[in-house]
Order: C-alpha cells, then structure tokens, then sequence
C-alpha cells in the first residue's frame, strides 16, 4: 500500500471567483476529494496539508525554498510527494523542486488554469493525473514531473506556453514523459533525475537578473543590473544564443571582472550554443555558460543557486563549472560541452 503525501500551496486551482478576481479559498482535503471523483487511488493513502495559500504570481524566492525544504522533509516519509501550486511560477519553482531531488520518490507539481469553481474545471482531472503518477510503483526514480492535462512533463526544460488554454504546459526539447488518462498511466520515458545541485537549507538565493535582448539594445542594463547587486547575469538570447554588440560587449567586461553570464533562449525551444562571430560564439570564447533547452527563467536558478556557495566574491569558472556538470547530467548540454 503506497503512501503520498499532498502539499497544496494555492493557485488558481484551489481558487473561487469573487468581484475583486480569483482568490485562494480551498485546501488541501477539499482539493484531493474533487481529484478522488475524477478517478480513485485504490490503496492508496494520502496524506494532505495546507503549506500557504498564494497566487503563483506572488510566491517569492524565500517561499519557493522554504517548500524546496517542505518536499524534502516529505519524501523522506513517503512514497511519492504531490504539489499543488500557482502556475505562473510553476516552471521555475518545479525547477527549484528539480535542482534539490533526485531521490526514488516522485514528486509531481500540478495547477489548473480554470478557478475551482469553474463550471468546467481543469484542477480535479490535473491532481487526479498527477496522484496517479505519484502513486505509481513504475514511477519511481522518475524525479521532479508536471501533470497537465493528461501529459506529464519533466520539471527541466518545461515552460509555461500558453496564457489560458488547458494544456498551458510544453517541454518542446524533451516531450511528454508519460500520460495519465482514461487509458491508465503509461510511463513513455525519463531520463534519471540529475544529482541534486541545492543541498543545502538556502534560505534566500544571490540575486541574478535577466538582461532581455531586443531590437538594437545597448546593452547598458548589464551594467545597470551589477550596479544593482547582481551577482550572475543571464542573457534572454536572439535565436540560436545571440547578443547585440553593446550586450556582448558589456558581458565580456562582466565576466573579466567576476560576474558569471549565462546565456538562454528567448525563442521558447531548442538548446543554445555558440555559433556566431560577435554574438555567441564570443560570449562562449569568454566563458559564459549556455543553458541549453532551459528557459532564461530556469536558467536564473541554475545560476543562482551556483552562487550560492560563494555569492559575494565569485569564483567565475568554479561557478561555471558547477552550472555545465548539473546541465551534462540533465541533458541539458553535450556530454562534450
Ligand atoms: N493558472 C494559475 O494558476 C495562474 C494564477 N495566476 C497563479 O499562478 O496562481
């Protein structure tokens, strides 16, 4: 008999509607007793609790670690762990969720766009999905999933790609890793889960700003950004990895004086890597890290949880170096890169 813990967080699945907008109204049991008319557990024991109550909008760094230290403690007294969460933020608090476990016990993230009180709500079948691909014996060592409609998707490289329709989710480099639905639950494929990169308690992450790239930018936000604080800067890139001349520019002297760059795609999929003369190619001559498939959002997280471990004076390549491990494993980047 399988033991699954269900943490609910807020979002719009556990929203009603008012005249102010949609707010967070319903728990943990409420929730998981719409899931159970969608489809039943069998033996299955689960376990709920309320961990907040927030719109994914409004979840911050502290609060997304603080539930990254709430999984953690989760997993170690069950057989698979359920998430219910906002999901604006979901891809990169799934992702956080995704650098610290590795561990046999699934953990699956799920939202809904449509409020609980929907007339047609999309929550119930989602957390129904996703408790059955935790309760799973096949999903073990599947590690950080998303459940949306009918897909589950890995955590890494996942992204949230469409404002309101019911399958909001895509992983557009890796794909569906099963699918729970009438047909039952199907397990396709899954990579084995990356070593944990966040072991630690982090209670906050150095700060890390995304530098947007656009029509003829002068790239004078870098410096604005380390003027700020920044520590880590990443590159939301043109295309294949690019950057305007004044960005690049601006990023070389970032990096010769101790501020790592990662460079992501603002495209919406495919990996990144260095291929031209005065864009990328020249940011990876100078040691900045390409994300791969991860969004500039994920990548921000990867990089800042890189940091951590010396967030006031970095030591650029070690940075490096933890990044382009954690993405090698997560099959982010060529084994070779
Ligand atoms: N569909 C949703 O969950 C969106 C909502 N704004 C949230 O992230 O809480």
């Amino acid at each position: 008999m399988g033991r699954i813990v269900l943490l609910a967080t807020g979002g719009t699945i556990a929203s009603r509607t008012s005249a102010q907008g949609r707010r967070v109204s319903v728990g943990a049991a409420e929730l998981l007793r719409s899931a159970l008319e969608v489809d039943g557990l069998g033996a299955t024991v689960v376990e709920t609790r309320d961990v907040s109550a927030t719109a994914g909008f409004a979840v911050d760094v502290p609060g997304a670690l603080a539930l990254v230290r709430t999984v953690r403690a989760a997993v170690n007294e069950a057989d698979g762990v359920v998430v219910t969460h906002g999901t604006d933020t979901l891809e990169e608090v799934a992702f956080l969720l995704a650098l610290a476990h590795a561990g046999r016990a699934p953990v699956v993230v799920t939202g809904a766009q449509r409020p609980f009180d929907d007339p047609a709500p999309d929550g119930p079948r989602n957390l129904s999905a996703a408790l059955r691909w935790a309760a799973s014996p096949a999903s073990a060592g599947s590690g950080v999933m998303i459940a949306f409609a009918d897909a589950i998707l890995p955590a890494i490289g996942v992204r949230k790609t469409h404002a309101l329709a019911l399958d909001a989710f895509s992983a557009p480099d890796r794909g569906p890793s099963g699918h729970v639905d009438e047909a039952g639950v199907r397990h396709h494929h899954f990579a084995s889960p990356p070593g944990p990169l966040l072991t630690s308690d982090l209670v906050d992450l150095p700060r890390v700003e995304v530098v947007a790239q656009y029509l003829g930018c002068d790239g004078s936000q870098v410096g604005r950004a380390v003027q700020a604080g920044a520590r880590g800067l990443v590159v939301a890139a043109f295309g294949a990895g690019n950057a305007t001349p004044g960005t690049v520019r601006a990023c070389l002297q970032a990096l010769e004086t101790g501020t790592p760059v990662i460079v992501a795609g603002r495209t919406g999929a495919g990996a990144v890597t260095g291929l031209y003369a005065g864009g990328g190619a020249d940011l990876a001559e100078a040691g900045a890290i390409f994300a791969g498939d991860l969004s500039p959002w994920q990548a921000r997280l990867l990089l800042a949880v890189a940091l951590a471990p010396e967030p006031e004076t970095p030591d650029v390549e070690a940075v490096a170096w933890r990044c382009r491990t954690w993405l090698r494993a997560a099959g982010a980047i060529a084994a070779e890169d």
